[in-house]
């Protein structure tokens, strides 16, 4: 029995975050709390698929803006995120968890390829599921994969836990006169085009009725406080 308001969620987890206190790469000791943190939103009763970010490695637009081809970018981000899902993969089953990788890029010899009938049955088992290599598509992010894995996954809530606190009425890190919602609707962030997250997926997300809560990861057991309904986040929509 899930003591917490959910009984399936999809974590969104930041890329950029797992790379710690540096400016990029993948800190493993960060992997080891955020695994941690996984395990212990779990123990709620909870299933959790997560979908894990790219930032830490690579965006494909930020290659593009460098001269690369934008698809080609755009699949080496792909490939990034199934770095960091693979280490906290790792992670997880070594702190004593269960857990499983699936791509949207086949790649047999290193995860299994995403079929979301056989990545639902993982859940209903208990696994914590880490949807890799975002939609497969490129021109998308893995925000908008977190709102579609939730849909396809019947999933009651995306989690997006990331490197602010909440959602603002402009960007914090660019503006020091932003204000934080605790509450807004779907439809609200996206007239605003608050940049916390793309169009696509706020508007998926509105379709489908799915929440979307924003909080800061930085905070050891931030998921589980979250879920518990006690942690600092905004909730949009729901
Ligand atoms: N209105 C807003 N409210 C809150 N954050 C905003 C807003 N507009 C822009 N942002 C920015 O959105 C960022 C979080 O989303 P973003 O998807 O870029 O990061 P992430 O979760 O670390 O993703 P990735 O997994 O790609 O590394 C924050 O760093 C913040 O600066
Ligand atoms: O469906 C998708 C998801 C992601 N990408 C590419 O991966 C990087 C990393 O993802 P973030 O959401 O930015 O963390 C992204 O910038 C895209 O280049 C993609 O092509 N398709």
């Amino acid at each position: 029995m899930s003591t917490a308001p959910y009984r399936r969620v999809i974590v969104k987890l930041s890329g950029e975050a797992l790379a710690g206190t540096e400016q990029h790469g993948i800190d493993l000791d960060t992997v080891d709390r955020f695994a941690a943190d996984l395990i212990a939103a779990q123990a709620l009763g909870v299933t959790l698929g997560v979908v894990v970010g790219g930032g830490n490695l690579l965006r494909g637009a930020t290659a593009a803006s460098h001269g690369a081809d934008r698809t080609i970018a755009d699949v080496m981000g792909m490939l990034a995120t199934v770095m960091n899902a693979l280490a906290l993969e790792s992670a997880i089953e070594r702190l004593g968890g269960r857990a499983r990788t699936v791509s949207a890029i086949a790649m047999p010899q290193v995860c299994e390829t995403y079929e979301r009938r056989a990545a639902r049955r993982h859940l209903d088992d208990g696994r914590i599921v880490l949807f890799a290599a975002g939609t497969g598509n490129p021109f998308f992010t893995t925000d908008t994969t977190a709102v579609l894995r939730a849909a396809e996954m019947g999933a009651e809530a995306v989690l997006k836990a990331t490197n602010v606190d909440g959602v603002y009425s402009a960007d914090p890190k660019r503006d020091p006169t932003a204000v934080r919602y605790d509450r807004l609707g779907l439809d609200e962030a996206i007239e605003k085009r608050l940049g916390v997250m793309d169009l696509t997926a706020f508007s998926l997300a509105r379709d489908h009725r799915i929440p979307i809560i924003v909080f800061s990861i930085r905070e050891p057991g931030a998921v589980e406080s979250v879920l518990r309904g006690a942690g600092r986040a905004t909730i949009v929509g729901g």
